[in-house]
């Protein structure tokens, strides 16, 4: 299964882009001996539209063109479902094992992510009740997918 990421708002380059792009790397590398590989990372501008209703609308349209036929969504959300991360590796596992072919996690931008998102979701995932700025969103899920090949490998990186 190809995992990638969607992301409203640039990385400029500097510390977070390069520490999220290390875990991705990582992940891609340790990824298809467990059936997950790294498709890429999107990331598109903040609509400058002027009002929050309607950058949305705009945002999520260039979402809805990356999405292959059939993909499993995961909005991310501080309001979403929280899970440890042998469950979200689990998760992954899970939809892998279905035969899912694509797998997108979004993240949104300074004004979050469009309502119309929340019905196509197959999931939104909390990563603290605590809301975070894009940039460490991004570190931070790419460091949680490398953390669940390492869990569903056994790789002795991930210790409770
Ligand atoms: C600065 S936040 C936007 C907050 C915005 N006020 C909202 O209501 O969604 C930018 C994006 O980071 C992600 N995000 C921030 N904190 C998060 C958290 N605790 N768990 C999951 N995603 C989070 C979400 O995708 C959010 O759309």
């Amino acid at each position: 299964m190809r995992v990638g990421l969607f992301a409203v708002g640039r990385l400029k380059s500097g510390p977070e882009k390069d520490l999220a792009a290390r875990y991705f790397d990582r992940f891609a590398k340790a990824g298809p001996a467990i059936g997950l590989e790294f498709s890429r990372v999107v990331e598109v501008s903040e609509s400058r539209a002027s009002n929050a209703e309607t950058r949305k609308r705009e945002e999520a349209a260039l979402l809805q063109k990356t999405l292959a036929e059939g993909s499993i969504l995961i909005l991310l959300d501080e309001r979403g479902k929280t899970l440890d991360s042998e469950a979200f590796a689990k998760v992954l596992s899970s939809y892998r094992d279905q035969g899912k072919r694509d797998l997108m996690i979004a993240i949104g931008g300074a004004d979050g992510l469009d309502p119309a998102l929340y019905e196509r979701a197959d999931m939104t995932l909390c990563l603290g009740k605590m809301t975070w700025p894009h940039q460490l969103v991004r570190t931070l899920i790419a460091e949680q997918l490398y953390r669940a090949v390492t869990i569903l490998s056994g790789h002795p990186y991930h210790r409770v």
